[in-house]
């Protein structure tokens, strides 16, 4: 029977569909009322992608939630909910795993009393609701039809949010993806860009602006802020997205390589050329070549590149023979390339035909709390890497998550986490269901204050020498950890290999 609060609660969200409103408020509304009217710690509504539920709000769990994927088949309680044709409350006593123990946002108890429902769009699942409590018999008095009800709304929600988006083509493709879920035996969820800050938001809407085009994008940003990710999000956003997408990383090869690799070569051209060989641009054709690391081809390469560019035409090594490709081009590097060019390291004209639209990705720094979500998204890639039931930040963990200043991006805090988690685990009871991260765990605090607080008792240097010599001392200390294994170092501080190289060349540290 419908309630007068249920009603009362109902109204105004069925209201809301017909208002111009923005999609994660929509959402956020929904599990407001919920909460209101139904007696449970946290609510989510999570969206199913292939194998995985994501979640698209939450309301009284822990901000790094948003950031996680759940695998649909490591989680059964989410896994029958999505296969039960209408709401389903698990006996208090249940022993499956909670997907959600740890994560009632300020306390570290494991959730009791659990209840969900399928979002269906038509005969579809499209996700599910959840409701969580941390005592037993909270949800023994709750009528499963008002679950239902708010279900029927969340489908609601969710249609009008994909008719307003004009999004008639994603949603046969969720569509599609959601049918075949448990086909989908997914190792990774589909690439996502993670993050809700504004600075995040921009990054999208250029995505969007300029993925649908053919422009030539220059992706510029520190090491590790994802860059290529960007590229893989444009890649997907173009009319090319059913085409391939072809990878070079320019730094990873010598000069006479780079030229095989791109162009192609024909038997004989050099030594070792035994067979006639597609370049990566013929492979790319109709597609996307995506040139990571430009900053760091030659300058004759950069001439041979300008030409194929200007002119779509080229030939293999070792061919006079021309071919004409289709590709569009996009690039990344970490180099302030106008500097190089002033430098006369760099061709004015091959950077300015590579940036017709420059995209830099924001440092991780200035993202705010998007390195909680991120946190998540990589707490629950090594939960289930770990086998462990749950994988949380204590409070003080996710402080100093939110001070340090992430000198490698989004690649140090995806390293950080896989190492502090293993950190966490051996310190934990064994069998523990919930581990926990503290920031001794993270150990960022010597590095955070360092950062934050020069030392000023000193004569005063001026920034690039302080910076050096910090640069120094870290690159010193993790060498001598890892007992002079370069790679080690690079996975420990977040960096490319061929840059922590050159850094160290620069700071005196190896021979250049
Ligand atoms: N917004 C994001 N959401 C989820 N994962 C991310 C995000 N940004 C970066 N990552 C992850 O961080 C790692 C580093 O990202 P990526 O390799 O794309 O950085 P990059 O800028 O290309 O680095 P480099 O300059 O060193 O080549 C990858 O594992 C990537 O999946």
């Amino acid at each position: 029977m419908i309630t007068k609060s249920l009603l009362q609660t109902l109204v105004p969200l069925v209201d809301d569909l017909a208002r111009e409103l923005p999609d994660g408020e929509r959402y956020r509304r929904l599990l407001e009322a919920v909460r209101a009217l139904l007696p449970c710690d946290a609510a989510a509504l999570l969206r199913l992608d292939g194998g995985w539920l994501l979640p698209l709000a939450v309301d009284g769990l822990s901000h790094d939630t948003l950031g996680r994927r759940f695998k649909v088949s490591e989680h059964p309680r989410l896994q029958q909910l999505l296969e039960a044709p209408g709401p389903t409350r698990f006996p208090p006593d249940s022993p499956l795993p909670d997907p959600y123990d740890g994560l009632i946002e300020g306390v570290q108890l494991e959730v009791h009393d659990c209840m969900g429902c399928p979002v269906l769009l038509g005969d579809t699942p499209w996700g599910v609701l959840t409701l969580d409590a941390l005592d037993k018999e909270r949800f023994s008095s709750v009528d499963l039809a008002d679950l239902q009800a708010f279900a029927s709304l969340a489908a609601a929600t969710v249609s009008v949010v994909q008719r307003m988006a004009g999004l008639a083509q994603q949603f046969e493709a969720e569509h599609a993806r959601a049918e075949s879920y448990r086909a989908l035996a997914e190792e990774h969820p589909a690439p996502t860009l993670i993050g809700q800050s504004p600075a995040h938001q921009r990054l999208l809407a250029d995505i969007a602006t300029v993925g649908n085009s053919d422009l030539t994008v220059l992706i510029t940003g520190e090491t590790g802020v994802g860059k290529e990710l960007v590229a893989q999000a444009l890649h997907a956003a173009s009319p090319r997205a059913s085409r391939p997408l072809i990878s070079l990383n320019c730094a990873a090869l010598p000069e006479s390589l780079v030229e095989s690799e791109l162009f192609g070569h024909v038997r004989g051209a050099f030594s070792g050329a035994v067979a006639d060989r597609r370049g990566k641009f013929e492979l790319a054709d109709g597609g996307t070549l995506f040139l990571d690391e430009v900053g760091e081809l030659s300058l004759s390469v950069q001439a041979k590149l300008l030409r194929v560019l200007q002119g779509g035409q080229l030939q293999r090594l070792g061919s006079d023979r021309e071919h004409r490709v289709d590709v569009r081009v996009i690039a990344a590097t970490n180099r302030d390339l106008a500097q190089e060019v002033r430098a006369g390291r760099y061709r004015a004209d091959f950077y300015h035909r590579l940036s017709v639209y420059p995209l830099p990705v924001p440092p991780l720094c200035e993202r705010g709390h998007d390195v909680l979500l991120l946190a998540g998204h990589f707490l629950e890639l090594n939960r289930s890497r770990l086998g462990l039931g749950s994988l949380r930040l204590d409070a003080d963990a996710q402080a100093a998550l939110l001070a340090h200043r992430w000198p490698g991006n989004v690649r140090e805090l995806e390293h950080l986490i896989a190492r502090s988690a293993l950190k966490a685990m051996q310190g934990a009871a064994p069998r523990a269901r919930i581990v926990s991260l503290t920031a001794a765990h993270l150990d960022l605090g010597a590095q955070t204050a360092t950062v934050d607080m020069p030392a000023d008792t000193t004569p005063p240097v001026d920034l690039r020498t302080s910076l050096d010599d910090h640069q120094r001392q870290r690159i010193a200390d993790s060498l001598q950890r890892h007992q002079g294994n370069w790679a080690s170092v690079a996975r420990e501080l977040g960096l490319h290999r061929a840059n922590l190289v050159r850094l160290a060349g620069r700071l005196g540290l190896r021979k250049q």
